[in-house]
Formats: structure tokens, C-alpha cells, sequence
């Protein structure tokens, strides 16, 4: 199948942020459909700019052009604080053992111990500080605009996000050689489902995004398009919606209409904010008249740290 024409919803967020009830209203259908139907959807106009996120990659640029020694000292030491930095490979959502060439710095907002000191000389923390909050207020919009469609009240969020801690992930895809990532198994990020309530992502300009986008292993490109954010649901959404939204797999390989010209795949970067809420949130499926449903409820604190557990799982074994 050829991607010629973008495969994704591309969705205005103004109208939900400033307009009336219809806008707002207009505006949550479209969420929903391109949720219910990708689990996956482009938005422009989030009320952050094309100019904010250029400049947040050029602080991720600076922390990863830190030497190594210096990112190990802030590396994750534990799921439950999943929170700092991890080296090439040493995370991995793929449970065939794939590999995945990537570096991250995970930041969150409580338990900041780990973080590069605050005042550093680029003031990495204070600027990660600012951009999680954006993220958060984006993030809470999105989700105050889904509870229009699914049925449950305005409010629904307030007390689950109020605490609640979510990741914003830095991560650089750092230059390969393209031979590297033909061999099996190995991935810039294996293919996965995220696994909070869903995730924001912003990504520059080199591509590699591939997402199953019907759940039937047909993976297209989810090419990268100037101030937009990228928005998928993730496990814990999908499981609250009673599979309404739905957690779709995505993975970075090569760019499709790359071949570089001697071997080496670009460095690329990419930084996802990853939703989870308060870890006292029970996540009970919504379950409409005459549904059923597999799930059980869940607890979402011990629901993250089982999977982050399972993710970084051979750096603490
Ligand atoms: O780098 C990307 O575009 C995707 C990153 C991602 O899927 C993740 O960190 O969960
Ligand atoms: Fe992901």
C-alpha cells in the first residue's frame, strides 16, 4: 500500500480552546472519530508553537551532546521513579528481546532528584519544567474534550490529574549505520503500545514513525509536519473507553524515503509526553447498556510500574 495521501486526521484545536459550545463540541467529535477509528491524529493550533517546539529540540540537543559520563550520573534507577536518563539499548518494550537504538531522558515533575541540577549551565530543568506544564495543560484539554463524547462529566479529570505525574521523554535517535538497523530485531523503537492514558509527541523534521494504524500489522508512515503535535491513545485509555479508543502500535525505523548517501541514518529526535494520572486512579471501563467488557479495573500506579518494570527490566536484574 503506498502512502500518497496522508493517512491521518489532521485536527484545528483552536475551536475547542477558544471557541463556544459548538466549536468545542465539533471539535471533540473529530478527537473521538480519529481515536476510535487510529487511535492516532495530528493536531495543529495546540497553543503551542512551532517556534516552542523548536526550541525545546534545541535543548534536548544540548542534553544529549552532554558526554556520557555525565548522563550516567543521572541514569533511571528504578520503575517506580522511572525518572532520568537511559544509555543506547538499555530500554525495551519488545518481548522477543528486539533491540532499540535510542537514548532518553525521562523528566517528571515530583521526585526530581535526578534531574540535571536546577540552574545548570543551559537550565535544562527549568526549561523542562516549563515545557511539561505546557504539555499538561494541552493534555488535560484533550482529555477534558473526550469525556463530551464518552459520556462522563466535565469534572471526570480534575481530581485524577491533579496529582498527577505524568513523563515528558526526550529521546535522540542517534546516527547508525543503516545496515545496523536491517538486521532483525533491531529498531530505532520496537514496535509497541504506550501504555498511560495517551501520549503527546512532537518529532523533527527526519522521519521514521511507522504506525499499524488498523491493528492488522500494516504499518504506514506518520510523517512529520511542522507544529503540529502528534496524539495517540495509550493502554490505560483504551481499557477505560472499553476499547472505544484505541491503543494503536507504533514503531521508528529507517525513513522510508531516506537511503542516505553513505550509510548513516541521521540522528533523529523525537520527545513524547506520556499521560498517566494520579497513581490512586482506579481505571474502571466505562461500560454503556448492553456492553460487556474484558477488562478488569485497574490500578494505575501499579499498572505503570509493572510495565516499566518489565521495559527496563535487565537493568535492574
Ligand atoms: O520517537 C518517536 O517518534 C516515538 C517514540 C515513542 O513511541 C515512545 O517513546 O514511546
Ligand atoms: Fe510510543
Amino acid at each position: 500500500m503506498g502512502d500518497q495521501t496522508f493517512p491521518f486526521p489532521i485536527i484545528s484545536f483552536e475551536p475547542f480552546l477558544k471557541g463556544g459550545a459548538d466549536g468545542k463540541a465539533k471539535v471533540a467529535e473529530q478527537l473521538y472519530d480519529a481515536f476510535h477509528t487510529y487511535g492516532w491524529v495530528y493536531l495543529k493550533d495546540t497553543g503551542i508553537s512551532e517556534e516552542e517546539i523548536d526550541n525545546m529540540f534545541k535543548y534536548s540537543k544540548r542534553f544529549f551532546d552532554r558526554p556520557v559520563e555525565e548522563k550516567l550520573k543521572h541514569q533511571v534507577i528504578s520503575a517506580a521513579y522511572s525518572q532520568g536518563y537511559t544509555a543506547d539499548g538499555a530500554e525495551s518494550s519488545d518481548p522477543k528481546g528486539g533491540r532499540s537504538h535510542k537514548e532518553c531522558y525521562e523528566h517528571r515533575r515530583f521526585h526530581n532528584d535526578l534531574c540535571p541540577v536546577a540552574g545548570g549551565e543551559d537550565h535544562f530543568r527549568e526549561f523542562a519544567d516549563e515545557f511539561f506544564q505546557k504539555c499538561l495543560s494541552l493534555a488535560t484539554e484533550v482529555l477534558r474534550a473526550l469525556c463530551m463524547v464518552l459520556g462522563i462529566p466535565q469534572t471526570y479529570w480534575d481530581d485524577k490529574l491533579a496529582k498527577a505525574d505524568p513523563q515528558l521523554r526526550f529521546l535522540r535517535y542517534m546516527s547508525i549505520p543503516k545496515e545496523t538497523l536491517e538486521q532483525p530485531g533491531h529498531y530505532r523503537i520496537n514496535p509497541h503500545t504506550d501504555y498511560g492514558l495517551c501520549t503527546l509527541l512532537f518529532q523533527d523534521q527526519v522521519g521514521g514513525l511507522e504506525v499499524d494504524r488498523f491493528h492488522d500489522g500494516k504499518f504506514v508512515s506518520a510523517t512529520p509536519i511542522r507544529g503540529t503535535c502528534v496524539i495517540n491513545v495509550a493502554d490505560l485509555l483504551q481499557r477505560l473507553s472499553n476499547d472505544k479508543l484505541r491503543s494503536t502500535r507504533h514503531r521508528v525505523m529507517q525513513p522510508r524515503s531516506d537511503p542516505t548517501a553513505d550509510g548513516m541514518l541521521p540522528t533523529r529526535y523525537s520527545t513524547a509526553f506520556f499521560v498517566h494520572p494520579d497513581p490512586a486512579t482506579m481505571i474502571v471501563p466505562i461500560v454503556k447498556d448492553g456492553e460487556t467488557t474484558p477488562y478488569q479495573p485497574v490500578n494505575a500506579g501499579e499498572w505503570r510500574t509493572m510495565i516499566t518494570s518489565r521495559n527496563y527490566g535487565f537493568m535492574w536484574a
